[in-house]
């Protein structure tokens, strides 16, 4: 039986940072190095850099004209005009050339009267020292241009060749090597096609594209097998080469594959296994040969705050840089978000702004998810102290997107269909765009949110069996006190999702009742099995005829995966579930697949842009290309006992 890991105790982040900074012997591990200004952008001075030439390095003109002495030309006035004479009492100049001895003033061309002689006239005194930039008056040899320590902007350059600086000393770029493991990850460069139970590797590439941001220089070798052999050969290689840092991704829990704590045992001393953080608890920190050993923990969402929240700080450290920042803003959490005691707990928020207010709804919290992390244009923290956050509490976030870009999220909490996908992107497309962020929640959860401010448009299907009308019904009973407006998004087909070819030729309800056909449902509450289940009352159909009636999946997806596998032959879904995995579709029933907008917002420019898209020939088309949609209704406002607007 193989050995399993034991958790130290878990530490905070900011202990774990600082066992690092303790550990590790800085001075020794990155070294100064002399490179050439013109290539130092970026990069942070190991010394103090002292100008060796002055700018400018002579008194010039700073305007083109007539150099003079200032004190010659001491009585000029409109009534008493001086005469100059080029060449004896005034000398002809252009901007940056160098002042004539013994003058100290400038007279722009444009204020003096050339006369028919040669000779010019002036009717106002210059000053000593006009229009004159004097010898040092931007730097002095010798002088600071900057301290140790300091990150070198594109201004810095220029002021360091100006001073006649070609090379300085900066630290070294601080060099990560990252080791991916394990026998499931298949290596991205070989554009792979993963089989159940292999995993596309990517960790290493948000690795590495961070790490740059940051000014250090990522680098990563191809996925190593869990094999502890093989692992530690791959640490020790990290270790012998020039790196700084060596990463190893995954395999920092507790599983019987997770060998990376014991390597690095082997290997050096571990200083922290186990943070008081969510997602990223697994986090490994060590050190060996002087150098610093991160295990990152394998889902992505862990990776990052791995990245972020430990090796950030301590690579900044290491490059003597300030950590990275991000903005700030206070917003107001819209749903209760709950959290476990004694550990800091990391969210993601979909952030839009209404006036003064900053509306955040938190998405799923998975460590595997990283599409949320992509829609997200915040993150905020909830602390370890707390058991979470109260709804409509204030809290503090940190922007992952510019402040002024929040007024332009239009934020949508509902049912998810293909159509807001398409949305989503033409909205973008506008010459002011907009982004629609999305969070899927069910058509109920989607009303929820409306309820409690933090949604401003919600997408809903629900059909009322009762009245045969859709969404009008749920709002009566679920947003008795919201004034809403609700607009038609698009009709669209829920029907059959068959095997390709529909071998066992189902066509109709009557179909599912059949000997030889099995079902997959969706569960209870779900708008497609109310809708279901009213087309089988319709048709007389009663459940128990059906094989399968109970075998239920939560998605649209699920149950085309049902299918795929041979499983059963049949579920009811959308059109796009069925194309996503190549399977046949057989249109049953039609259904309104509408937008809710709280009325308090149609004037909002998000909300009227959006409703003029809607209503656009062109966006309808784009609906009724993707198949399985109708658009008859598309952007019109909706009224109670509508249905589907048909006789
Ligand atoms: N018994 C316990 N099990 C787990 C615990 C625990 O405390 N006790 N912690 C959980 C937490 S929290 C996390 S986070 C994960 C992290 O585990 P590992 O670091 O050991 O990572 P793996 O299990 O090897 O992989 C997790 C997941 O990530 C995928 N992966 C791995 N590398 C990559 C990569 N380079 N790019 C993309 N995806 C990658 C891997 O295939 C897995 O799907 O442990 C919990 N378990
Ligand atoms: O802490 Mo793990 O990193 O939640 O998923």
């Amino acid at each position: 039986m193989s050995q399993r890991n034991i958790y130290l105790q878990t530490l905070t982040v900011a202990d774990a940072l600082e066992r690092g900074r303790t550990a590790l012997e800085r001075d020794r591990l990155v070294a100064a190095v002399t490179i050439q200004t013109h290539e130092a952008a970026g990069r942070v001075t190991a010394a103090p850099v002292y100008a060796r030439v002055s700018s400018p390095p002579y008194h010039s003109a700073a305007m083109d004209g007539y150099a003079v002495r200032a004190e010659e030309t001491f009585g000029a006035r409109e009534e008493t005009p001086l005469k100059l004479t080029p060449g004896r009492t005034c000398f002809p100049i252009n901007t940056g050339q160098p002042l004539p001895d013994e003058t100290n003033a400038v007279i722009k061309i444009e204020d003096i009267i050339q006369l028919p002689g040669g000779e010019i006239e002036i009717d106002a005194a210059a000053y000593p020292w006009m229009h004159v930039r004097r010898i040092g008056e931007d730097i002095v040899a010798t002088e600071l241009l900057l301290p140790q320590n300091h990150l070198l902007s594109p201004y810095d350059i220029g002021a360091l060749l100006t001073a006649g600086v070609w090379e300085l000393e900066t630290w070294e770029e601080i060099r990560m090597t990252f080791i991916p493991t394990g026998d499931e990850v298949l290596d991205f460069t070989t554009r792979p096609t993963p089989a159940p139970g292999q995993v596309i590797e990517s960790n290493s590439q948000i690795f590495c594209a961070l790490a740059r941001q940051w000014g250090a220089q990522p680098r990563r070798v191809s996925p190593v097998a869990d094999d502890p052999d093989k692992l530690r050969a791959a640490v020790i290689a990290g270790l012998e080469s020039d790196a700084h840092v060596v990463v190893v991704g995954a395999g920092s829990s507790a599983g019987s594959k997770d060998f990376t704590r014991r390597v690095f045992d082997e290997l050096g001393q571990v200083l922290a296994h186990g943070l008081a953080i969510s997602p990223g608890k697994p986090t490994l920190l060590a050190v060996a040969r002087g150098k610093l050993l991160i295990g990152a923990p394998g889902f992505p969402g862990s990776a990052i705050v791995c990245f972020e929240e430990i090796l950030a700080p301590l690579v900044a450290w290491l490059g003597r840089r300030q950590p990275p920042q991000r903005p700030r803003k206070t917003v107001r959490l819209s749903r209760k978000t709950p959290s476990r005691l004694g550990i800091e707990e990391i969210l993601r928020l979909a952030v839009g702004t209404c006036g003064a207010q900053a509306i955040a709804t938190p998405f799923g919290r998975g460590a595997g998810l990283l599409s949320t992390l992509i829609r997200a244009q915040a993150l905020a923290r909830i602390p370890a102290a707390g058991e979470g956050i109260e709804q409509g509490a204030e809290m503090e976030a940190e922007l992952l997107v510019p402040e002024s870009s929040l007024e332009r999220v239009l934020l949508h909490v509902g049912s998810h269909d293909n159509t807001l996908d398409l949305l989503t992107n033409e909205m973008m497309g506008l010459t002011e765009p907009y982004r629609l962020v999305s969070t899927n929640v069910g058509s109920l959860g989607g009303l929820t949110a409306l309820k409690n401010d933090a949604a401003m448009i919600s997408g809903c299907h629900l059909f009322d069996p009762q009245t045969q009308d859709f969404n009008f019904p749920f709002l009566q009973r679920y947003l008795p006190d919201l004034a809403v407006t609700v607009v038609n998004l698009a009709i669209r087909h829920q029907g059959f999702i068959v095997a390709p070819g529909n071998p066992k030729g189902i066509s109709s309800l009557a179909d599912l009742a059949r000997a030889d056909v099995s079902f997959v449902n969706r569960q209870r509450g779900a708008g497609t099995r109310i809708l279901l289940d009213h087309h089988l009352r319709q048709a007389g159909i009663a459940p128990q005829q059906i094989r399968g009636y109970q075998r239920e999946e939560h998605t649209h997806m699920a149950v085309a995966v049902n299918v795929l596998s041979g499983a059963s032959d049949c579920g009811l879904g959308i059109l796009s579930a069925a194309r996503a995995l190549g399977l046949d579709f057989v249109p049953l029933a039609p259904e309104r697949y509408d937008l809710v907008i709280p009325d308090s917002l149609l004037n909002d420019p998000r909300i009227l842009t959006l409703l003029e898209l809607l209503r656009t020939e062109a966006f309808q088309k784009k609906i009724q290309d993707l198949g399985g949609y109708e658009t008859c209704l598309t952007g019109q406002i909706m009224t109670a006992g509508q249905g589907l607007g048909r006789e």
